[in-house]
């Protein structure tokens, strides 16, 4: 179970670890049974006890929550939260704008000017996204998004399935016919501990949407890329790398399946391809850099499923303990914007800091062979 992260604003949070109860060990069971044994709480109080720590900790939650809701906003909005215009006539695409941090930095791009493509798989999800998009825009205050009355800038919807080689390669054609620059394109789209499924290509289904399509995505827009430069790229990681490593000899998982485990090598993935693109744009003014958001309340968790009863208690803590997206967006849309990182590339980025990584996401070797496995497996090499 992951644990809430400090949030995007200026004051600590409590640290929650979730810990699974485990069951008691054979050799107390079996003490219990003969009524032996040092007299410990018997099973039915001992899940009282849970229940009880459960509603305690929801509780706690509750008042944790009321108390950060009303005593003011925590997150510090990339600069200042005014309609700065400064991302006026750049373009950014975004992968996965229709939900949760995609959305959120899709709303704070388009506040700052840009025109911002939102590249997503379902056209009524997306459209309906752009259209709350659109009007929460207009009741903050700022113009219709694209007139030529302000500041504000434009949505466009276009469809991409990552999933889909083919849907990346038609999706690109339609960028290179149609859009004479890119600025900014963030690789935010991503699926998390799904049942064991391959894209259509045949790939497991989170390396293949996390870090396959993207790879291929981002090397067939390099060219406008190049052209727009100074321009940048931004990926979405996560902390959870730390758990993942890039098994060569089964990269989809066909041997054995785990799905924490998988979602952890291909966030370990957009790492080691960062770093590995990071190189060979060197001295072409286009600069990548990659982030984790924190743990942040989103749709990601669609495909965990727990007990009924559970489902509310970690809905609370959630809502207390988790970012808002508005919160998690902050470091994408400060590498996508923040003069502070002009020039900046190859790096891991978490509240709007540069941090840390493990040796693991270091090691040149294992980048390139994963860039040359990748460039075979998305058909860039023959
Ligand atoms: N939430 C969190 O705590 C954390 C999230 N992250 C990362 O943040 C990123 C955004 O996730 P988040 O906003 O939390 O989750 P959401 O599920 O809210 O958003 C994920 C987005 O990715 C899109 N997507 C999924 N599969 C595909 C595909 N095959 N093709 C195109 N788009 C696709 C989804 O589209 P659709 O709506 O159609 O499903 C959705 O728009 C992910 O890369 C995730 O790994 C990292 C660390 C923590
Ligand atoms: C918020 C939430 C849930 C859990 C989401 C989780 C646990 C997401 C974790 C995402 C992580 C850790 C991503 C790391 O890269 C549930 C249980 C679906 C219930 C509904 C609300």
């Amino acid at each position: 179970m992951p644990h809430a992260a400090p949030s995007g604003g200026n004051r600590p949070r409590p640290r929650v670890l979730l810990l699974q109860v485990a069951p008691p060990a054979p050799r107390v069971r079996r003490l219990r049974k003969s009524g032996a044994g040092a007299g410990g709480p018997s099973a039915p109080a001992a899940m009282a006890v849970a229940t009880v720590a459960a509603l305690l900790a929801a509780l706690g939650g509750a008042l944790w929550l009321a108390a950060r809701r009303f005593v003011g906003p925590s997150v510090q909005r990339q600069h200042g939260g005014g309609n700065s215009g400064l991302m006026h006539g750049k373009t950014v695409l975004i992968t996965g704008a229709n939900s949760g941090l995609g959305r959120a930095t899709a709303a704070e791009l388009l506040r700052l000017g840009a025109r911002v493509i939102m590249g997503c798989r379902d056209r009524a999800r997306a459209e309906e996204a752009a259209g709350q998009l659109r009007r929460e825009l207009r009741q903050a205050g700022g113009p219709e998004p694209g007139s030529d009355a302000g500041e504000a800038g434009e949505l466009v919807v276009k469809e991409l399935d990552l999933a889909s080689l083919r849907s990346v390669r038609a999706f690109c054609q339609e960028m290179l016919q149609e859009e004479p620059r890119l600025d900014v394109l963030i690789n935010n789209a991503g699926i998390f501990q799904c049942p064991y499924m391959k894209t259509e290509d045949g790939f497991e289904m989170q390396f293949g949407v996390n870090h396959l399509g993207h790879f291929l995505l981002t090397n067939l827009l390099l060219g406008l890329l190049k052209s727009s430069a100074p321009s940048r790229i931004v990926v979405v990681s996560s902390k959870l790398y730390k758990y993942g490593d890039i098994n060569f000899e089964d990269l989809n998982s066909e041997q054995s399946y785990n799905k924490s485990f998988c979602y952890s090598r291909s966030k370990l993935a957009n790492i080691l391809f960062t770093r590995e693109l990071a190189r060979r744009l060197e001295g072409t003014n286009v600069t990548v850099n990659v982030l984790h958001p924190g743990i942040v309340r989103t749709n990601l968790g669609r495909h965990i499923h727990m007990p009924l009863l559970v489902k509310p208690l970690f809905n609370l803590v959630s809502w207390a303990f988790f970012k808002t997206p508005l919160e998690g967006a902050q470091t994408s849309v400060y590498l996508a914007s923040s003069p502070e990182v002009d020039g900046v590339s190859g790096k891991y980025f978490g509240d709007c800091k540069e941090e840390e990584l493990l040796p693991k996401a270091m090691d040149e070797s294992v980048a390139r062979k994963l860039w040359d496995i990748s460039e075979v497996m998305v058909g860039i090499l023959k």
